[in-house]
């Protein structure tokens, strides 16, 4: 197996939700960076800067964060899980990359690609289907673009089908047919929905198509 050093990134979907976030700073890529928590889910936000954009103060009045309004301390980033440096000062975000490291917190540096240890894609959600695009660091501006384009072309048409898939999912699972079979149903649900679209049919309605299909093959 061989790896790629120059872009080496894990990709991975993280679960926020009871999670501590620390954002340092409070300027325009704090507030994208926010939004994007704040879309995952997450609901324990900190953002800790002595000056913040109008949305983040919006957003701090509504309860969706704590904002400390100060600068940065020693000791801010202990009881955290994941920290983003977006303060326009260099060297406190690089000495923030550096004990976040040493504290074991995942940790993003806006103004640093190769520091930090994750960096966030352009991300386009409709409803469970979430598609993210990154260049890793080599043009933030075409990861925008290109999650734009996938956006226009599935996000509409795939996920409201993802919800319904993930129903009959649960279904096919709770059944008694073999592992395989049930394999199979689901690659032919997903299938279906690629080629066909989605029917307006419940997923019991949906399952007792598919099973048909597959019968109708074993017999052919
Ligand atoms: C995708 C997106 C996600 C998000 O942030 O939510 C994101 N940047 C976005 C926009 C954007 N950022 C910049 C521009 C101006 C045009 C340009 O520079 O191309 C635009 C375009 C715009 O604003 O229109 C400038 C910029 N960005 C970084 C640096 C510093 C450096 O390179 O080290 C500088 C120079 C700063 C300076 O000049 O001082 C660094 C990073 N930006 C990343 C992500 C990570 C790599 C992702 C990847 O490559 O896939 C990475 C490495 C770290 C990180 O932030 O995680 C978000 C689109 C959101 C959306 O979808 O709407
Ligand atoms: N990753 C990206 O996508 C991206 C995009 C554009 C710019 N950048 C980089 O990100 C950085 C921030 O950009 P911006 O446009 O949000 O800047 P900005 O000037 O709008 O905001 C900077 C923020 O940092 C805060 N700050 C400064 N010193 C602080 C301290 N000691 N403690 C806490 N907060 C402090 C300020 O109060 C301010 O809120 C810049 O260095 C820029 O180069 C990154």
């Amino acid at each position: 197996m061989e790896g790629s050093m120059r872009h080496g990134f894990y990709p991975v979907a993280l679960r926020l939700a009871g999670r501590l976030c620390i954002i340092v700073g409070g300027g325009k890529v704090a507030e994208r960076k926010l939004r994007g928590l704040i879309e995952a889910g997450a609901d324990r936000i900190e953002l800790i800067s002595p000056d913040v954009t109008r949305e983040i103060e919006a957003c701090a009045a509504g309860g969706r964060l704590i904002w400390r309004n100060r600068p940065y301390a020693q000791g801010d980033l202990e009881e955290a899980w994941l920290l983003i440096a977006a303060t326009d000062d260099h060297a406190l975000n690089a000495s923030l990359a550096e004990e976040a490291d040493k504290l074991g917190i995942l940790s993003n540096i806006a103004d640093d690609y190769e520091s930090g240890s994750f960096i966030t894609p352009a991300v386009t959600r409709n409803g469970p289907l979430i598609m993210a695009v990154t260049t890793s660091g080599a043009s933030p501006a075409l990861a925008k673009a290109l999650k734009k384009e996938l956006d226009e072309r599935y996000g509409n048409r795939y996920g409201e089908a993802a919800e319904r898939l993930g129903e009959l999912r649960k279904l096919i699972l709770a059944g008694d047919d073999s592992s395989e079979a049930k394999e199979e149903l689901l690659r032919l649900a997903a299938k279906e929905v690629l080629e066909a679209g989605i029917e307006d049919r419940t997923p019991e309605q949906w399952l007792k198509g598919l099973i048909a299909r597959t019968k109708g093959r074993a017999l052919s």
